[in-house]
C-alpha cells in the first residue's frame, strides 16, 4: 500500500483534476460518501455490540455485513441505507473552510439518507468556504439538514443531543497548530466523550510526520482518502487516527506515477512484499538444495556479562532458515557455550575473556567463508573498537548487519564514517535510542519524524537502515522508505533486537537484498512476536527466546 506525504497528496489531487479531467467536485461526493459509509458501518457496529440490531445486515459471526447483501433477488445498495436502530442515531458534523470541510459535508447528505439524524456545525462563516465546499454547503442546505449557529465555541452540554461527531476541520491543506475556533473545536470534541470519525486524518494531525499538535482530535476511526497518509502509521498519529481505513474515491494511481518526486514510501504487507519487493515470500526451497544453498552467517558478538545477545542472534539466523551459522566470540567464553545449541558453530573471535583490536584480523579471516557478517550483539565496547570496525566495514565486502554496540562504535565513527567508503550491502538496525547517537540528537527530537531521519541517514550514508519501534521504518540508500505494522508492545523486552539481527542476517544468508531483507525480516519479526503472544496470559510475559521459537 503507497505511503504519500500531504504535498504528494496535493500534487497528485491537482494530477487528478488538472490532468485527468475528472472533476473535483465528483472526488468530493466519493469522499463524502466514503465517510458516511465508515460513520454508518461504525453506528452498526455498535447497536451490534449493544446486543441491538443483530440478524439483517450481518455475517452469520454477528458481525456487520458490507456491501450488498443477496437476501432479495434485487439488490439495494446496503452501505448507505437506512437500519433498525438508526433512529437513535445523531451525528454532528464539525466543517472547516476547506476541501475537508466539504467531505464532511457531503457526508452529512449521505448520512441523512440512511436514517440517522445529521446536524452541522461550520467552524467559519459558510461565506469564507472554499469552492466546493460551498457547494457542499448549499446542497446540505437544500436538503433541509441544520446548521448549528453558534456565537462561540460548544461547551460539554452543547453536545447532549449527539451520538457521534465527524471531523471534517482539518485535512491535508492545514499546516502548524491549529488556530482559532479550530483548537477550541478539537479541543471541546475530544472533551465530549463521543466516538469521532475523522475525514481524511485527524485535525491537528501533521500529515507527514505523525507529529500531533497540542489540539488533535482522537479519533476512534479515520477514512482516510484515496491514499495512505505517513503520519497515520507513525506514533502519536496512530494512535490519534484510531481504525484507518483507506478509501477510493476515484484518484486513481495512475495520478501518484505521473508526478515528480511522486510517492516512494509503502506500508509493508504481504502484497507490497511480493509484488513492490519482488520477494517470494513463500520462503519455498528447492527440491534439491543443500545447507550451502542458504548461506552461512558469521554472528560477531558477545561478552561475559551479554552473552545471551550473540546467542539469541545466532539462534534466529537458524531459525529463520540460514545454512550454517557460526558465532565469533571471545575464547574464554567458549567453554560455557559448547554444546548449548548443537546446530550451532563456534569459532574463537578473539583471544581471551573479551574482544580486542586485533581480532578484526580473526574475524575477516572468518568472513572469507560467510555470506553475512551479523556484528553487535551483545559485543561491549573496547579500546580501539572504531578502528576494529573500520577494518570490518573496508576489509570485505561480505554483506554487513549492524546492530547495538556496533552502532554506538559507529555513532563514535562520527563524520570519519564518511572516509570508510560507500558499502552500499550493510543493514544498519537502530533502535531510537541509537539512532539518536548515530545523528547525534536527542532521542525525543528525531522521533518527531522517523521517516525523515531514517530517509536522509541512509541517502547519506549509502546503507539500509532500520529503524525500530512501533511501526518501524526501513530506508533504502535510494529514498524508499517502508513502514512495517507488524509486533505489538510485549515485543519491548530485553533482546527482542538481537532476535532481529539473526532474522535479517539469516535472510540476507539466503540471497535478499538488504532491502528485501531488512523489510521482510522486521514483518516476519513482528509476525513471529505476535504467535508467540498468543501461547501465553498476557503479551507482557513474552520474552524474546519465544519470539525465536515462533519464527
Ligand atoms: N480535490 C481535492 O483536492 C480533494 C480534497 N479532498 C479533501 O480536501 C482536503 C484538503 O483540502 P484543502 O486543501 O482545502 O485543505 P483543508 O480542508 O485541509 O484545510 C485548509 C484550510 O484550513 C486553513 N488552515 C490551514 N492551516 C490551518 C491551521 N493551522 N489552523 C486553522 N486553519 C488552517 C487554510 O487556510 C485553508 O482554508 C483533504 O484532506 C481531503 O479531505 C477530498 O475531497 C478529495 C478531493
Ligand atoms: N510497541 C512495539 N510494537 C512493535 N514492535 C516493537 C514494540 N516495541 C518493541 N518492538 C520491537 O522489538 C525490537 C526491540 O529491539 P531493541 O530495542 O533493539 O531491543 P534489544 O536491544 O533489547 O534487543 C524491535 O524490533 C522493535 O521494533
Ligand atoms: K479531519
Amino acid at each position: 500500500m503507497l505511503i504519500v506525504t500531504s504535498e504528494q497528496m496535493r500534487r497528485i489531487d491537482r494530477c487528478t483534476i488538472d490532468e485527468l479531467g475528472i472533476p473535483a467536485s465528483a472526488l468530493m461526493e466519493s469522499a463524502g460518501r466514503a465517510v458516511a459509509e465508515e460513520v454508518l458501518d461504525f453506528c452498526r457496529g455498535r447497536l451490534h455490540s449493544a446486543g441491538g440490531a443483530a440478524g439483517a445486515g450481518t455475517r452469520p459471526d454477528g458481525s456487520p455485513k458490507r456491501g450488498v447483501t443477496s437476501d432479495s433477488p434485487v439488490l439495494e445498495d446496503k452501505l448507505i441505507a437506512p437500519f433498525d436502530g438508526a433512529e437513535r442515531e445523531h451525528w454532528l458534523i464539525l466543517a472547516g473552510k476547506g476541501n475537508n470541510g466539504g467531505d464532511g459535508l457531503a457526508a452529512a447528505r449521505y448520512l441523512q439518507d440512511a436514517g440517522i439524524k445529521v446536524s452541522i456545525l461550520c467552524a467559519e462563516s459558510p461565506d469564507s468556504f472554499s469552492k466546493e465546499a460551498s457547494v457542499q454547503f448549499a446542497a446540505a442546505r437544500r436538503s433541509g439538514i441544520p446548521v448549528l449557529e453558534t456565537p462561540g465555541l460548544p461547551s460539554d452540554a452543547d453536545f447532549g443531543p449527539y451520538t457521534g461527531l465527524v471531523d471534517a476541520l482539518l485535512g491535508v491543506g492545514a499546516s502548524g497548530e491549529p488556530r482559532e475556533p479550530y483548537g477550541g473545536l478539537i479541543r471541546a470534541a475530544n472533551g465530549s466523550g463521543l466516538p469521532i470519525v475523522a475525514a481524511d486524518i485527524p485535525s491537528g494531525l501533521n500529515a507527514d510526520t505523525g507529529q500531533t499538535a497540542q489540539a488533535c482530535i482522537r479519533a476512534e476511526r479515520t477514512v482516510c482518502i484515496a491514499f495512505l497518509k505517513a503520519g497515520l502509521v507513525q506514533y502519536p498519529g496512530a494512535k490519534a487516527a484510531g481504525e484507518v481505513r483507506v478509501r477510493a474515491v476515484g484518484i486513481p494511481r495512475l495520478a501518484a506515477s505521473r508526478i515528480d518526486e511522486g510517492p516512494n514510501a509503502h506500508l509493508i504487507t504481504e502484497h507490497s512484499l511480493r509484488e513492490t519487493l519482488e520477494i517470494d515470500t513463500s520462503r519455498k526451497r528447492a527440491e534439491d538444495s543443500h545447507k550451502g544453498t542458504y548461506g552461512h552467517v558469521l554472528v560477531v558478538g558477545g561478552s561475559r556479562l551479554m552473552s545471551g545477545a550473540g546467542f539469541m542472534a545466532s539462534r534466529a539466523a537458524l531459525r529463520i532458515g540460514s545454512g550454517l551459522v557460526t558465532w565469533a566470540l571471545p575464547s574464554a567464553l567458549l567453554p560455557d557455550i559448547v554444546g548449548h545449541v548443537p546446530e550451532l558453530m563456534v569459532a574463537e573471535g578473539a583471544q581471551g575473556d573479551g574482544w580486542n583490536r586485533d581480532s578484526a584480523e580473526t574475524i575477516l579471516k572468518l568472513a572469507e567463508k560467510m555470506d553475512v557478517l551479523a556484528v553487535g550483539p551483545g559485543l561491549g565496547r573496547f579500546e580501539d573498537d572504531t578502528e576494529w570496525l573500520k577494518e570490518l566495514w573496508t576489509g570485505s565486502d561480505v554483506p554487513l548487519v549492524i546492530d547495538a554496540d556496533g552502532l554506538n562504535i559507529l555513532a563514535d565513527a562520527g563524520e570519519s564514517l564518511k572516509d570508510w567508503g560507500r558499502r552500499e550491502n550493510v543493514v544498519l538496525t537502530p533502535h531510537p535510542g541509537e539512532m539518536g547517537r548515530l545523528l547525534g540528537v536527542p532521542t525525543a527530537e528525531l522521533q518527531k519524524d522517523r521517516l525523515g531521519a531514517a530517509k536522509a541517514y541512509a541517502a547519506e550514508h549509502g546503507v539500509t537502515l532500520v529503524l525500530k519501534g512501533a511501526r518501524t521504518v526501513v530506508a533504502s540508500p535510494e529514498g524508499a522508505l517502508f513502514v512495517n505494522t507488524t509486533g505489538h508492545p510485549g515485543m519491548s523486552t530485553g533482546g527482542t533486537g538481537d532476535v532481529l539481527t539473526g532474522v535479517v542476517s539469516g535472510l540476507l544468508a539466503q540471497g535478499l537484498s538488504p532491502l528485501q531483507a531488512a523489510a521482510f525480516g522486521v514483518y516476519l519479526h513482528g509476525r513471529a512476536g505476535e504467535r508467540a503472544a498468543e501461547l501465553r496470559e498476557h503479551p507482557a510475559s513474552l520474552l524474546a527466546s519465544d519470539v525465536i521459537e515462533a519464527l
